[in-house]
């Protein structure tokens, strides 16, 4: 990579309005990427986030505001910001009167690649992307998952300083999606800048150092995916599927459940697909690495042991971890500030009192996608 001082992104009070809009679609974003750093910008549809990276790769006038490209003023030098970077856009813009390998040629030329390096480069590309079988025929043939590929083996001809990928796993089957993960990885390994617009941020977030999320043109917070993750409201979840009693109120359990100590928010989540029906019912503790740490802490058999501490002499009402009839069940996230262990004995007498059933729990760490959800909302755009 060649090597420079300052960042390779710079991002400046960026605005665009597109023609006849009555609201601005960048509305004032600063940002800056290192050299060699992998930048997130997620948002939810319509954020903005596409329009930036137009703009970045000079596909798009700003109306106000600066951005650099390898130190290069993309508007008043788009020829020159052009050789420093390379884009995989939203949707396919190869040439279809060309085959793959002479689309890989044909850009390597265009950046003032030689052509026996260029060959070369191609040839590898090809075969890294799992696309040299299929190299030198018609692109119409190709699925979305090979045109994808391409794309990216594409903007990887003449080893760009800063990549820009706008949705690159989109529509993609999993085999594509972890190919494609894959090579952004030894991308950001050989030291490219890169940044990065996903909707599957969760898959994102062992690649990003860094996110920035936007909404409305706007620059909600950027940090780390661990800072972010961190700053939540609570460190750990508890995730419960209870069975209310028949005369009880679902809102007023959650409501209860959120008064217990060490409880910082608890919240009704949809049930999960196929959670309603029998395959889901009393499948018991659903443990991620958090919660198998806390049960190690509260000993072998210990929930078997609050069950019963909770079920007490036999009349009082019960609390089991049980596969009750799918009808009124809910699903709650606790978010916790305190150790998920010091919740499952109380959890289960609250449940135990109102003669509540525990169908399912399940103890997690909170996700980049919690934190995008907490900041931009539920609501669909
Ligand atoms: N060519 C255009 N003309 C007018 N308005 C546009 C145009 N392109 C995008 N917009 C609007 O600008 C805003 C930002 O769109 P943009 O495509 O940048 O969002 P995005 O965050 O990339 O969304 P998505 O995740 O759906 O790709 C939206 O309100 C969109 O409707």
């Amino acid at each position: 990579m060649p090597s420079r001082d300052g960042p390779a992104v710079e991002v400046v009070d960026l605005v665009k309005c597109y023609p006849r809009a009555t609201t601005n679609a960048v509305d004032g974003l600063s940002f800056t990427v290192a050299p060699g750093e992998t930048f997130g910008l997620f948002g939810p549809n319509g954020a903005g986030k596409s329009t930036t990276i137009g703009i970045l790769t000079t596909r798009l006038r700003a109306t106000g505001g600066r951005a650099l490209v390898g130190g290069v003023d993309v508007s008043r030098d788009p020829v020159g910001a052009r050789a420093h970077l390379a884009v995989v856009p939203q949707h396919n813009n190869l040439d279809r009167a060309l085959t793959p390998r002479q689309n890989l040629l044909y850009h390597a030329a265009y950046h003032g690649v030689p052509r026996p390096e260029a060959e070369e480069r191609a040839k590898e590309l090809l075969e890294r992307f799992g696309l040299a079988e299929r190299a030198d025929r018609r692109i119409e043939a190709y699925s979305g998952g090979m045109a994808q590929r391409l794309m990216i083996a594409r903007a990887w001809m003449h080893e760009p300083e800063v990549l820009f990928l706008d949705e690159p796993t989109n529509a993609l089957d999993p085999q594509t999606r972890l190919l494609i993960w894959s090579r952004i990885r030894e991308m950001r390994e050989r030291g490219v800048s890169i940044v990065l617009t996903t909707h599957a941020m969760n898959d994102a977030a062992n690649l990003v150092d860094r996110v920035g999320i936007v909404d409305h043109g706007k620059l909600l917070t950027v940090d780390t995916p661990q800072n972010l993750v961190r700053g939540l409201a609570g460190q750990a979840i508890l995730d419960l599927t209870v069975t209310p009693a028949a005369r009880d109120d679902a809102d007023e359990v959650v409501a209860a459940l959120r008064e217990l100590d060490g409880v910082r928010k608890a919240e009704r989540r949809p049930l999960p697909v196929g959670a309603a029906g029998a395959a889901g019912a009393g499948r018991g503790a659903g443990l991620g690495p958090a919660g198998r740490a806390a049960l190690a802490k509260l000993g072998p058999g210990a929930l078997a042991k609050l069950a019963a501490r909770a079920r007490g002499n036999g009349n009082a009402p019960t609390a089991t971890l049980s596969a009750a009839g799918a009808q009124g069940r809910i699903r709650v996230r606790l978010h916790l500030a305190t150790d998920p262990a010091n919740l499952l004995g109380p959890t289960l007498s609250l449940l135990t009192g109102r003669s509540a059933a525990l169908n399912d729990i399940h103890i997690g760490e909170p996700s980049l996608e919690d934190v995008f959800i907490e900041l931009t909302g539920r609501d669909p755009r």
